[in-house]
């Protein structure tokens, strides 16, 4: 048994936009945990980050950083097909791992991933799939798990970015921001999704080549729930997301200010004066926060929380299914490996 380290030291591996802010946190936000090393591609991006945080050094080679022998584990917050190498590295130093969703961007690496875990006798990855640690899903979880509101039959989504940046694509819509919503409906419905249709309406005139912006998404699950879901990336407003569930005996809806509006035999709430935060990670900085103290306790103990290698694996082979859907536009099948 692993014995429990009282001062968790952490190597960011990709310190752009999450990374660095992933940094912050751990310095600031997360108990017994902080950043020794930062490692990225760019090395000035990295030299830039750790500036800024005496006692934080550089390591020009991301590898080295998990592999330095003062590091006991790991976040990794590099684009989505770089993944695959970055976390196995951590698996075979027997390192926890944080990982920025998505897993990988291919399911056949994220398989590789699950089984490269399990062959080392231990849980070490987290996914960073955060809201599953936002009070408000969590909320609709245990409503769904206490049956208040009986059987879900459907849900809405809405999932609007104010923007992305110049290089994303359709295909990037669905594998990395969809993905939410893949792992919000596994986590709050509680079962597998075995069908995905992706289609466009008219594209709002005023995207790159590439991208087609809205994005509709419909996802069917095991137990014959309906999930649709709007992705629309580039709003020019702000950050909005939000699921309504539709249940036998009542609704239930996150995303407005205030908590879960809840709606039972006609009566509910309505909600007023709401804001519209500019993005992810005002609106889900609690969420982030208790992630990394979920991740950082487990760390300690040399293991792992939360979403795991399978939620990973899961969600993107329904992203991968939804890429071949965007493409054909026809439904797609969900192929799972068995899970042992
Ligand atoms: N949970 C959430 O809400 C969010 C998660 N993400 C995820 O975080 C990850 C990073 O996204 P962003 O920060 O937006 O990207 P970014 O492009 O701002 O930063 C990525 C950084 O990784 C570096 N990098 C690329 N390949 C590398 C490698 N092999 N080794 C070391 N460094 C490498 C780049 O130089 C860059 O500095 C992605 O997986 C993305 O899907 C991004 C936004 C929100
Ligand atoms: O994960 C995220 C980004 O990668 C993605 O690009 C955005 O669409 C999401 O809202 C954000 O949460």
């Amino acid at each position: 048994m692993t014995e429990e380290l009282t001062d968790l030291r952490v190597a960011v591996v990709g310190v752009g936009m999450m990374g660095a802010d992933h940094v912050r946190r751990l310095q600031t936000r997360t108990a017994g945990a902080r950043t020794v090393v930062v490692a990225d591609a760019f090395p000035a991006t990295a030299e830039k980050v750790a500036a800024a945080w005496p006692g934080v050094r550089v390591a020009t080679d991301p590898l080295a950083a998990i592999a330095d022998d003062e590091v006991d584990a790991v976040v990794i917050a590099t684009p989505g097909n770089t993944h695959e190498e970055l976390v196995s590295a951590c698996l075979e130093r027997g390192k926890p791992v944080l990982c920025e969703k998505p897993l990988t961007t291919d399911v056949e690496s994220s398989l590789r991933l699950v089984e490269a875990e399990r062959a080392t006798g231990r849980r070490l990855i987290q996914v960073g799939f955060m809201r599953r640690f936002d009070p408000e899903y969590a909320a609709l979880r245990s409503l769904v798990e206490s049956d208040d509101l009986g059987r879900p039959l459907m849900m809405h989504c809405a999932h609007r970015n104010a923007s992305v940046p110049p290089y994303f694509t359709s295909e990037m819509v669905v594998l990395d921001s969809l993905v939410h919503e893949v792992d919000c409906t596994r986590f709050l419905l509680g079962e597998e999704i075995t069908a995905i249709t992706v289609l466009h309406p008219r594209s709002r005139r005023d995207v790159p080549d590439g991208l087609s912006d809205p994005t509709f998404a419909l996802l069917e699950t095991e137990s014959g729930a309906l999930v649709d879901v709007e992705v629309n990336v580039a709003t020019g407003l702000g950050y909005e997301v939000r699921t309504e569930l539709v249940a036998e005996r009542g609704t239930a809806m996150i995303g407005l200010e205030g908590g879960p509006v809840v709606a039972r035999g006609g009566a509910g709430s309505a909600s007023r004066g709401r804001s519209v935060p500019p993005s992810f990670k005002e609106r889900f900085k609690a969420a982030y926060d208790l992630e990394f103290q979920a991740w950082a306790d487990a760390a300690r103990r040399g293991t792992a929380t939360g979403p795991t290698a399978w939620d990973g694996y899961a969600a993107t082979a329904v992203t991968t299914a939804g890429v071949e859907a965007l493409r054909s536009g026809q439904r797609t099948e969900v192929r799972l490996a068995a899970r042992s």
